[in-house]
């Protein structure tokens, strides 16, 4: 058994009309049907463009949404079933740091106020006394110096507000984190030192995460595994190194060639060549595979109609696809429509994969 056990996960919002906002007229399929394993000490990677639902299946996992349909288990505990009262041990075992440090620390309480709040409501510490000594140890071992405990939000740079969300997370001494963007509001500077600090206090203190980012090459050196999720549901998970260095599905395929190179004529080029078409409404997502719309693979009828399964090739890499296996293995054909010969010669020179458009 994992530690962190997802499966089937929906999370449908309602889309209310009228007056008194009480008629039901649709719904919003934010997260449709979503599985995954976390095993303790691990870090699982959940990539996807904006409005894919990553961000609303994190906090399905903690609960701060209800969950329409499917388990969330922690250490054996469907969560999801579980009553308000007992949900609050959990809370502490399961925490999340946020994208933007300084929208999610009260800029009128100093630090000490900020760390020990939570503590004092999960009763950890039998005193003030306690929970500060508690605090600067936190405190150094996320790289900040101990008198930061009187000082406030906007004393820190936006790197050292990320390391008070991270310790904030620390001091109720979680299992599991949720990390969801943690450095995208940080300069490329500043993201390696942050990442790296997550993974030196996973090894310390066997912590398990869920990493939540839109950039492949973010979640690449932290995750174990990578999940990459597209209009509400994963269309691949793949171990991280497998994932990065063979992706199977196209939208992974795209994702990776949107890793930036130093030359604006390539970037322009995959751009339009890779994904063309905006991200359909989630309200309104297309029938049989979801990609279809964007996919330079689509074949009209199936993949307007069927939708495919999250399959295992047998080696742990998940892909949901009709034709990524007949592709692989040269029994069906695929050429990419918009994709001009040149200009994947000059991709398949530049990228990390090979196109197979
Ligand atoms: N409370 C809500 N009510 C209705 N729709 C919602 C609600 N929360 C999120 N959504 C919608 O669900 C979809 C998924 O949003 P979500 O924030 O989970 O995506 P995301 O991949 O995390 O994107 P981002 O990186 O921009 O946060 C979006 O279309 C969003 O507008």
């Amino acid at each position: 058994m994992s530690l962190l056990e997802v499966d089937g996960v929906k999370v449908h919002f309602p889309v209310k009309k009228g007056i008194l906002f009480d008629r039901t007229v649709g719904h919003v399929y934010a997260v449709d049907g979503v599985s995954f394993q976390v095993e303790a000490g691990q870090t699982y990677g959940l990539v996807g463009e904006s409005g894919c639902g990553k961000t609303t299946l994190g906090r399905a996992v903690l609960r701060l949404v209800d969950i329409t349909e499917g388990s969330v288990v922690l250490d054996g505990t469907d969560l999801a079933k579980l009553p308000e009262e007992e949900m609050r041990t959990f809370r502490r075992r399961l925490q999340m740091v946020f994208q933007d440090p300084l929208g999610s620390l009260n800029p009128r309480q100093n630090i000490e106020s900020i760390l020990s709040e939570g503590m004092a409501a999960h009763g950890i510490g039998s005193n003030q006394d306690e929970r500060r000594e508690k605090i600067k140890t936190i405190l150094a071992k996320v790289g900040l110096p101990a008198n930061s405990l009187a000082r406030y939000p906007h004393e820190f740079s936006g790197g050292q507000r990320q390391r008070i969300g991270i310790a904030r997370a620390l001091v109720l001494e979680p299992d599991v984190i949720i990390c969801d963007e943690p450095v995208s509001a940080l300069d490329v500077s500043i993201q390696a030192q942050v990442i790296n600090l997550l993974e030196e206090l996973q090894e310390s203190l066997g912590l398990t995460y869920v990493v939540i980012a839109h950039d492949l090459a973010v979640v690449r050196h932290i995750s174990d595994v990578i999940g990459v999720m597209y209009l509400g549901a994963l269309v691949e998970e793949a171990a991280s190194d497998k994932l990065y260095e063979a992706p199977r599905h196209p939208y992974t395929k795209a994702l990776m060639s949107a890793v930036p190179v130093p030359d604006p004529e390539v970037e322009d080029l995959r751009a339009r060549i890779l994904l063309t078409g905006d991200l359909p409404s989630p309200a309104n997502p297309p029938a049989g595979c979801r990609f279809h719309t964007r996919c330079p693979w689509k074949q009209e009828t199936r993949c307007a109609t069927e939708r495919p399964e999250l399959t295992d090739d047998g080696t742990g890499h998940k892909v949901a696809c009709h034709w990524t296996a007949e592709i692989e293995a040269g029994t069906v054909s695929r050429t990419g429509g918009e994709v001009v010969g040149a200009v994947r010669e000059e991709l398949d020179d530049r990228l990390p994969v090979e196109p197979t458009l």
